[in-house]
């Protein structure tokens, strides 16, 4: 039994997953998450960070309704747009569109008419618009798939570590440009990583999963405006991490 609904403006996301277990066709049951509970604040960023295989993946397909098969309730921030946005770990853009074209496909019609310079020139994309997915880069791919989900001014955007497989010279230029646009579009954000300088660098708060079957083992507060958010002050925040997560199973 589960159930998902939308509430107010400023009301929080609201996760509480009692369990979720993957059947193999011999009837052999996996549990990949059992009482997970969370709340991502409105206009807040956090970030889920746990180790492989805890059910980072299997808690957002939740959320994005692509998997209905638990058991617990999740509540929707409702923002002013109702919309749901996600970055996925491949851009997934229609090869026979435009980039333009993909980032329009996608508008509400409230917004189909709406002027994307601004965004383009933001995330880096301006004299791009014309140019087709395959004459695109992997990491210019990463950002018409940002600048699509910031386009439709979700009330939430899902990110599932959309940096992955990128040298690290361009993920830290994506993830800069992550933060620019997010801050001027602020938005509930929720990101998927691995990735705990990531995590440091993005998120006002960082939801600290155990091994499988995933729960909530802490919470970290990066407590730190993002642009102090330099190497020296990353280390440190680093430290601070390990300490308060000291002896947590994946984050010794
Ligand atoms: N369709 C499935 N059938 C059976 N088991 C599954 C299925 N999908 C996921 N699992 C299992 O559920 C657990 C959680 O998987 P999930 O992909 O959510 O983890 P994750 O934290 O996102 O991992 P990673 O960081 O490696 O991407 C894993 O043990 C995985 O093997």
């Amino acid at each position: 039994m589960n159930s998902m609904q939308a509430v107010g403006v400023a009301a929080p996301l609201k996760v509480e997953i009692r369990e979720k277990t993957f059947r193999s066709t011999e009837g052999v049951g996996v549990v990949a998450l059992r009482d997970l509970s969370f709340e991502v604040g409105s206009g807040e960023f956090a970030c889920l960070l746990g180790p492989s295989g805890c059910g980072k993946t299997t808690t957002l397909r939740i959320l994005l309704g692509l998997d209905r098969a638990y058991s617990g309730s999740i509540r929707m921030p409702a923002g002013d747009s109702h919309r749901i946005a996600a970055v996925f770990q491949e851009p997934v853009l229609l090869p026979w569109r435009t980039v333009e074209q993909n980032i329009r496909l996608t508008l509400p019609p409230s917004l189909k008419k709406v002027v994307l310079d601004e965004l383009f020139e933001a995330l880096g994309l301006s004299g791009l618009e014309t140019l087709y997915p395959s004459e695109l880069s992997l990491g210019l791919a990463r950002r018409v798939a940002l600048a699509r989900a910031f386009a439709t001014e979700p009330s939430i955007l899902f990110l599932d570590e959309p940096f992955v497989s990128l040298d690290e010279a361009t993920a830290e230029r994506l993830r800069s440009l992550l933060v620019t646009i997010w801050s001027t579009r602020p938005t509930t954000a929720l990101m998927v990583t691995h990735n705990l300088r990531e995590a440091l660098l993005l998120a006002d708060r960082i939801i600290v999963l155990s091994p499988r079957p995933g729960k909530v083992v802490g919470i970290f507060n990066v407590g730190l405006p993002r642009p102090e958010r330099d190497a020296d002050h990353l280390d440190r925040l680093v430290r601070a991490f390990k300490q308060q997560f000291a002896g947590v199973d994946g984050f010794a």
